[in-house]
């Protein structure tokens, strides 16, 4: 497995295999792995011939009050684990690697879409998000990207700025892997004491709520955020960050639930904020 820490010499690597006319493959993480972020290196293997995952926490989509200096961060294991995935190459620059002295350009997909949920609770994150993506896309030019279902608003964004500016990669999304009571799988989950540990379930038991209210015919939104509000309330531990129900993919509220779309939970457990969603469809 080849390990990059600098733009130059990955450009190099990747023209050479382009010229051999491999299908690359890009897998954009933040570190700390875990199942899911390996179920999109999968994913990636089938699909690509070469396949690239960028390890890097990156600090223009935290807020200065967030946590972006205690993010977990261990690139041995992380290195160890892509290596049995059977990895080509990774991609691990330093802060100062990727925004180089005088860096002021930044990429931001405006509207509702970037306003709304996470965009609402963490100014600037998307805009951070946009920004790392894009130059990621320009220094790995990849075939395929690889982004995971528990982010879904960062997902319909990515594939909003890949439409918006005609990038030459395509989007592939991943479901959402969790551990066996429900917990989505995330590195903050190692934030979380044993007794928060268990808490966290709420979010879960509160989305599989929703989608059963939902099958018994429920199909007002706000009818249907009430409960689950209610239901979250019950767990001492959890505070409410958002309950959404809005349209798949531009996040536009609803007056009535049809079609595609999202319920979307951001619930504090302790001071860990946790984030998860199922995406639904009804006639
Ligand atoms: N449980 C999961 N299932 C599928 N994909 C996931 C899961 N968790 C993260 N991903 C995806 O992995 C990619 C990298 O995400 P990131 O490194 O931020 O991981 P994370 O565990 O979500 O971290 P965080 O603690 O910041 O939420 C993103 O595309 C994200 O959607
Ligand atoms: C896409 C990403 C790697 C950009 O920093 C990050 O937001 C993440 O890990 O989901
Ligand atoms: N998985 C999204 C990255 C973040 O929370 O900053």
């Amino acid at each position: 497995m080849r390990f990059f820490t600098e733009i130059k010499p990955l450009k190099t690597y990747v023209a050479e295999q382009k010229r051999e006319g491999k299908i690359i493959g890009f897998v954009p993480t933040m570190g700390y792995l875990h199942e899911g972020h390996l179920s999109l290196v999968r994913k990636a293997k089938l699909q690509a011939d070469v396949v690239i995952v960028s390890i890097f926490v990156n600090p223009l989509q935290f807020g200065p009050n967030e946590d972006f200096a205690k993010y977990p961060r261990d690139i041995e294991r992380d290195l160890a684990l892509l290596q049995e995935e059977g990895v080509d190459s990774v991609f691990a620059p330093s802060a100062e690697e990727m925004y180089k002295e005088g860096f002021s350009t930044f990429v931001e997909v405006s509207g509702e879409i970037t306003e709304v949920m996470c965009g609402k609770s963490r100014p600037g994150h998307f805009k951070g998000v946009a920004t790392v993506v894009t130059k990621l896309f320009n220094i790995v030019t990849p075939d395929l990207a690889f982004f995971g279902q528990k982010d879904a608003q960062q997902l319909f964004i990515i594939e909003k700025l890949v439409r918006d500016l005609n990038l030459n990669v395509e989007i592939v999304s991943v479901p959402t892997c969790r551990e066996e009571d429900g917990l989505a799988m995330s590195s903050r989950n190692t934030y979380l004491n044993p007794e928060e540990r268990k808490a966290a379930t709420i979010l879960y038991r509160a989305l599989k709520r929703g989608e059963e209210l939902v099958l018994a015919g429920e199909r007002n939104p706000e009818r249907l955020k009430k409960v689950i509000e209610e239901f979250i309330k019950t767990e001492p531990l959890a505070r409410i960050d958002y309950v959404e129900v809005r349209s798949v993919p531009d996040l536009k509220a609803l007056d009535v639930i049809k079609g595609k779309f999202i319920i979307a939970l951001a619930v504090y457990i302790g001071s860990t904020r946790l984030i998860d969603n199922f995406i639904l469809e009804v006639d």
